[in-house]
């Protein structure tokens, strides 16, 4: 399903339940601004390639927009859907953004560096004009990281001066926060626990599979691990492994540090990776693209909660399949809001002038996310009795 439909789909149906006005919700899909760049750059071989950016400014009701996502299925409807699943999420987390996404619809793994660095500066040249401090304050999704904020800072600064809280994300000694690099992963951790402690369970004993082993799912896969969870198969875009004792992680990530394959990794069996989804575990963690679970494979989902940390990983048809099952499912706007909240945190530091420790950032993440729990579960509660609906969006 077309990203945007099922956001879309989405938000309409907690739009109806919540009893909003049918002119606020149409005013809310509709996106504050769209920004369409061409960006051409020179190659390394001297060629020109010709790539098309996005910036789609949702919402800034709550405060300034808020990710640049570079992946070849970026497109405007993708974009769009991000961008508006960052306004809810902001407000999930209760913290002064808006929602804001960015795109370069391009296959970063095949640009080399210096074309990733001249693809970056001039898509910021395109669109320094419509960012700020105050307004839109970009920072990585998928395919991007803090080198890429570290570009886009400093082409900005060129338009603007030293502006270290335009971007967020960036690295630590350009105003970058401590602790924002795992935060996503960690926010998924905490996030986790949260949900697991409703059902009188820890992550300690549970077995996971986790999809994506970028920043959220090597971070998660780590934390869950050190917490004495078993992650018992686990894949990324090269392939699937798997181990029913629980895979070493911390050998996993000194694998790929040393510019390692996923796939390659000895410890664990390889597996088909259109099996990783529907394993047997607990607990599923979608920590890459979206709409990965769909009408084709939800019917065949084992884990009993699926955990969002991805964007829209689940399809509403998937959502209404799994829910029926009663997996309970922690959604995306909750669930991987832990990134936006250490970079709210980064931002807070920067126009402070001011640095916080690391063990500060990650006690203040974890009261976000309990809390932000707290009053999600509560609003859950009320719109399901609201609702009369026999399954509570809680399972
Ligand atoms: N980086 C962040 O702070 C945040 C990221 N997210 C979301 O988390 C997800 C992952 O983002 P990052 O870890 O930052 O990206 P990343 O670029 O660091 O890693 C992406 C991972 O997904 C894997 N992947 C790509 N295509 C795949 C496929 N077809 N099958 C299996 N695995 C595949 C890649 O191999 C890689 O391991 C995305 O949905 C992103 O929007 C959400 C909140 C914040
Ligand atoms: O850290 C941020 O501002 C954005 C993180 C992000 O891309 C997301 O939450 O989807």
């Amino acid at each position: 399903m077309n990203s945007l439909v099922a956001t879309s789909r989405n938000f309409r149906q907690a739009a109806r339940l919540l009893g909003l006005d049918a002119k606020l919700e149409k005013s809310l899909l509709i996106p504050f601004r769209e920004i369409k760049v061409e960006c051409t750059i020179p190659m390394d071989d001297g060629s020109l390639a010709s790539f098309v950016g996005f910036r789609v400014q949702h919402d800034n009701a709550r405060g300034p927009m808020k990710g640049i996502r570079y992946h070849p299925e970026v497109d405007l409807d993708e974009v769009n859907a991000l961008a508006q699943l960052m306004t809810w999420k902001t407000a999930v987390a209760d913290i002064p953004y808006g929602g804001a996404k960015g795109g370069i619809g391009c296959a970063p793994g095949e640009l080399t560096k210096s074309e990733l660095e001249r693809l970056t500066r001039v898509f910021t040249q395109k669109i320094h004009d419509l960012i700020g401090i105050h307004t839109d304050v970009p920072a990585p999704d998928m395919g991007t990281n803090a080198q890429t904020m570290a570009w886009i800072l400093d082409e900005y600064s060129k338009f603007h001066g030293h502006s270290p809280a335009v971007v967020t994300g960036k690295p630590i000694d350009l105003g970058g926060s401590l602790g924002r690099d795992a935060a996503t992963g960690r926010g998924v951790v905490f996030a986790t626990e949260a949900l697991l402690a409703e059902y009188g369970k820890s992550i300690s004993g549970l077995t996971f599979v986790i999809q994506g082993f970028g920043n959220v799912g090597s971070w998660a896969a780590q934390l869950v691990h050190e917490r004495g969870g078993k992650v018992v198969a686990i894949g990324d875009a090269s392939g699937a492994l798997r181990n029913p004792n629980g895979i070493d992680i911390p050998a996993i990530i000194k694998h790929k540090g040393a510019g390692g394959v996923l796939k390659d990794f000895k410890g664990a069996d390889a597996m088909d990776a259109k099996e990783l989804l529907v394993h047997e575990c607990d607990v599923l963690m979608p920590c890459a693209l979206g709409g990965v679970l769909n009408r084709e494979n939800a019917p065949d989902v084992k884990a009993k909660y699926i955990i969002e940390a991805a964007n829209h990983p689940t399809d509403p048809d998937a959502d209404e399949i799994l829910s029926k099952k009663g997996v309970v499912i922690l959604p995306d706007i909750y669930a991987n809001a832990g990134g936006v909240t250490v970079s709210y945190f980064e931002w807070v530091q920067n126009i402070q002038g001011f640095m916080w420790e690391e063990e500060k950032v990650n006690n203040e993440l974890q009261k976000y996310m309990r809390s932000a729990f707290k009053t999600s579960r509560g609003c859950a509660e009320h719109m399901t009795a609201a609702s009369g609906w026999e399954l509570s969006p809680w399972g």
